[in-house]
This record gives structure tokens, C-alpha cells and sequence, in this order.
């Protein structure tokens, strides 16, 4: 009789994207998140709301491999995570692309090690996914708050991560801006199936964007809340924005 793969609990395929065990974080005897237990599955797309303060940010950077945790294990796809890597992408409120480098160029930065040729047809869709195409030659300075964003994202997206770490990346953009912003971040979490994790202290955002949320209290930073999102709701919701938006834009 065959004997059982030891290894078959352990199966990566069957790991969240993302879990957090126990983590906690404590900067200069000052505990700021923690302890926390936390699973994102596959394919989510997760809001973290909280007041400023809370830990939002410490939770991301520990899931980006920015900081290493004090106490506790973080893991992406089973592994333990110990440092930044090309599986998990991340943007920020101010989209810190390459001033020096055009659109083009910030988007093939991180993909240096694929053939140029590949690396171009990345990019080409890369700048079509995010309605880029007319601004790949230009400088940072030269585009708009929005486009900036979607710049950063597209940077982000280009090594295909698993899972995309967004620290409240429409907080500086205007509502206008911001709800357009929304839209796109949606239509590309369907169309790629990335894992997103979203900081936000916007409540609305926090509540129609994603699948899932979970509120912050703190510090130290403790998970007060875990709701599904009614996808009913949701709907609803970016129904009422779409018609403001176009209201307006008559
Ligand atoms: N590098 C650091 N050194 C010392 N303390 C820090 C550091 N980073 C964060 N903190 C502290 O940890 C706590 C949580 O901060 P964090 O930035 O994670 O909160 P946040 O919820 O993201 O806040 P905001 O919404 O204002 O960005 C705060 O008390 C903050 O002062």
C-alpha cells in the first residue's frame, strides 16, 4: 500500500495567499499592531479600514516584507515571508515612480530579466490594461494625479504578483479622479484574479470596493471587524456613483 505524502497538508495550492499568525509588531517598546490572525484566500480583494494610527500601514508593510514582524509568522502562498519579492507588488498613496524614467521605462523596471522582446509586449499590455498607451513615452511630471496612479499600478502588475499591496492608493487624488480609479482597480482585479489587499480610511471605499473587509482599532492594531461585502450592495453602490459621475461629466 502506497504510503501518504506527508507533504499533502502542506500543499501551496491549498494555502491562503496570505496568512498572518499570531503577528505582532511593537516599534520602541510601543506595541502599534497585534496580535493577529488573519487568512486572505486566493483571488480576494480585501479592504482594512481604521482611524489613522491603527496599524493599517504596519500591517502592509509586514505583508510586503518591509519590516519582519516581532512575534508571530507571516506567509504568502505557505512560505514565510522574509523580505520584499516579486509575488507581492505594491502601491502607495504617492505613486513614487522613477522621475527620470518614462512611463514606459518605470513599467519595465521590474521586468529587467525578460528578454527584450517579451519585455516589450509586457509593457504594450500593461500600458493597454491601465489606458496608458498614448502616454508611454512621457515623464512623470507630465501626467495628471490619475494617471500617476495608474502608472504605479501598471508598475506593480508587470512581474504578474500574486497579490497586490495598495496603502491607500486614491487618497490624494480628487473624488472625481478617485471614483474613476475605483472602477479600474476592480475591472483589473477580474481580469487578472490578483490577490489585493487595500488600505483605506475612506468608509465607503472600504465598503463597496472589495469582498471582504475588516476594520482596525488600536493601536496596537486588532482586527474589530471581518464582514463579507454583499455583493448586492456593492452593486448598487457603484451604480449611484456611476450616474454622479456622469451627472456631472453632462
Ligand atoms: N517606523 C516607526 N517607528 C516608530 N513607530 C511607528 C513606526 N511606524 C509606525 N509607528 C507607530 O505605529 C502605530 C501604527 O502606525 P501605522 O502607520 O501603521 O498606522 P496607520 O493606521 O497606517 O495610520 P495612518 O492612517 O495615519 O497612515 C502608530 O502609533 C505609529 O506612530
Amino acid at each position: 500500500m502506497p504510503s501518504p505524502d506527508p507533504g499533502d497538508d502542506e500543499t501551496p495550492a491549498h494555502s491562503p495567499a496570505i496568512e498572518l499568525r499570531a503577528v505582532t509588531r511593537v516599534y520602541r517598546d510601543r506595541p502599534a499592531l497585534g496580535p493577529i490572525d488573519l487568512a486572505i484566500p486566493a483571488g480576494e480583494f480585501l479592504t482594512v479600514v481604521g482611524p489613522s494610527g491603527c496599524g493599517k500601514s504596519t500591517l502592509l508593510s509586514l505583508v510586503a516584507g518591509f519590516a519582519p514582524p516581532t512575534a508571530g509568522t507571516v506567509l504568502a502562498d505557505g512560505a514565510p515571508v522574509r523580505g520584499p519579492g516579486p509575488s507581492r507588488g505594491v502601491v502607495f498613496q504617492q505613486p513614487r515612480l522613477f522621475p527620470w524614467l518614462s512611463v514606459s521605462g518605470n513599467i519595465a523596471f521590474g521586468l529587467r530579466r525578460l528578454p527584450k522582446a517579451a519585455r516589450k509586449e509586457r509593457v504594450a499590455e500593461l500600458l493597454a490594461m491601465t489606458g496608458l498607451e498614448n502616454a508611454a513615452r512621457l515623464k512623470p511630471y507630465e501626467l495628471s494625479g490619475g494617471m500617476r496612479q495608474r502608472a504605479a499600478i501598471a508598475r506593480a502588475l508587470a512581474p504578474r504578483p500574486k497579490v497586490l499591496l495598495m496603502d491607500e492608493p486614491f487618497g490624494a487624488l480628487d473624488a472625481f479622479t478617485r471614483e474613476r480609479m475605483q472602477e479600474e482597480i476592480r475591472d483589473l482585479w477580474r481580469s487578472t484574479g490578483v490577490t489585493v489587499l487595500f488600505i483605506t480610511h475612506d468608509v465607503t471605499e472600504a465598503s463597496t470596493l472589495g469582498t471582504r473587509v475588516i476594520a482596525l482599532a488600536g493601536p496596537p492594531g486588532r482586527i474589530s471587524l471581518d464582514a463579507r461585502v454583499s455583493e448586492g450592495l456593492r452593486e448598487k453602490v457603484e451604480a449611484a456613483i456611476r450616474d454622479a459621475a456622469s451627472a456631472r461629466a453632462a
